[in-house]
């Protein structure tokens, strides 16, 4: 579909959020989207049938007379929480899967086996369990860990993809996607843009040729879906959807129905966290028990600037006394819940070296000293205060005189 075809050009993305992909529901005579939880379906006859599994297993959309066939090869809930995301993402497609790392697996197949090459070039950090992926090469391929500003030179003739996330998960570190797409040539840029959300940053208006999200973070944003996505041109979505027929990484229907739903609030949420984020970065900033703060706040660079809509509501606070002020900072916490994932609407806290990143291989893994934080909607007078009376235990904690052990 071309942008002036698609119903409601020229929306604002606020508009966007809540009406992408429910243009058929007058239609229909429904309110809220059908959530159609089919495994299989029944099929008009045999070559119709034939013909539609046919399509769907190269990839290609159901021929209509031919139906659905089954699950693993259509979804419409699915295909309409697709849909919605391609045009908040300014994508033709998108195609989503049973999780975020299903996603990941499925770009890195598809890139690879699609052109016989298997050099995957990846800007650290990335999520530990992206950089795990790659590190183990699972699925075939080789890869070289660069920063950034070393892509022109790690991109190899048998090289299949470049993979940057930005901002970075756990510290938050920023890539310029357009001087990335500049500096891999020929060879497709995928981003994970999970951090950011598509109100915050579309990868594809700055040359890349995917964007790949953790649905179950900001896009789900109540903590009860687990799904990823990734959204780019009709080419590549096709070769996704042949790897996910194949493979069966698909995403659940009421994880799209839900997902779908989040989107509505995706604007809202995003900005409000950002809000309460940029209030915690302010308190931190100049509390005595902090190193450093990791926040897209505090660039100097003009990347956010350039790309971006907003810092967003992720950050990571470097504390001084690693390891033992980092514990004793989560163990302080009252509003901030410990545990991994992010981006819901409930603060979450978490130590990447120990949780999120502890696959990757030590000399790249996160200081002991930093701990991640997802910003959540509570009030941010009530994070502030928080934040900063743990802080302030774990000042009170490392002043104290050290227990003798006799
Ligand atoms: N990707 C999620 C995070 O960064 C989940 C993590 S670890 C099993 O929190």
């Amino acid at each position: 579909m071309t942008a002036s075809s698609q119903p409601f050009p020229g929306l604002h993305p606020d508009s966007l959020a809540v009406h992408a992909g429910r243009d058929d529901l007058g239609e229909l005579g429904v309110h809220a989207p059908p959530l159609d939880l089919s495994s299989t379906y029944p099929l008009p006859d045999v070559d119709a049938g034939g013909a539609s599994y046919e399509a769907m297993a190269g990839g290609g959309p159901p021929v209509p007379e031919g139906g659905h066939v089954y699950q693993r090869l259509w979804n419409p809930t699915v295909a309409r929480f697709e849909e919605a995301l391609a045009r908040l993402e300014h994508a033709e497609s998108a195609v989503a899967f049973a999780s975020g790392m299903a996603a990941l697996s499925a770009t890195v197949l598809a890139l690879t086996t699609g052109s016989g090459r298997r050099h995957v070039v990846a800007v650290r950090p990335l999520y530990g369990g992206s950089d795990h992926l790659l590190a183990t090469g699972l699925l075939g391929t080789e890869v070289t860990f660069c920063s950034a500003h070393e892509v022109a030179g790690a991109v190899r003739p048998d090289t299949a993809m470049v993979l940057a996330e930005t901002p970075a998960n756990p510290t938050l570190d920023l890539v310029d996607i357009a001087a990335l797409v500049r500096d891999s040539g020929t060879v497709p840029v995928v981003v994970d843009g999970t951090f950011a959300t598509p109100v915050l940053q579309n990868p594809l208006d700055h040359g890349a040729a995917m964007v790949l999200h953790s649905a179950t973070k900001y896009l789900g944003g109540h903590g009860d879906v687990v799904g990823g996505v990734v959204a780019c041109s009709e080419e590549h979505a096709a070769g996704l959807r042949r790897v996910r027929a194949v493979t069966g990484g698909l995403l659940h229907p009421l994880g799209a129905y839900l997902l779908h739903r989040g989107l509505a609030t995706l604007p809202v949420r995003v900005r409000a966290q950002q809000a309460g984020a940029l209030a915690v970065v302010e308190a931190a900033v100049d509390h005595p028990a902090v190193a450093r703060v990791h926040s897209p706040a505090l660039d100097t660079t003009g990347v956010v600037a350039r790309q971006m809509h907003g810092p967003g509501a992720m950050l990571a606070l470097e504390l001084h006394g690693g390891l033992a002020a980092a514990s004793g900072f989560i163990a302080a916490l009252r509003l901030f819940t410990h545990a991994v994932s992010l981006g819901g609407v409930d603060s979450l806290v978490q130590h990447p070296a120990a949780l999120t990143h502890r696959p990757v291989e030590a000399g790249a893994r996160p200081g002991d000293g930093i701990v991640r934080l997802s910003v959540g909607l509570e009030h941010p007078g009530d994070l502030v205060a928080d934040v900063r009376q743990a802080l302030d235990a774990v000042l009170l904690r490392a002043r104290e005189p050290a227990v003798s052990a006799s």
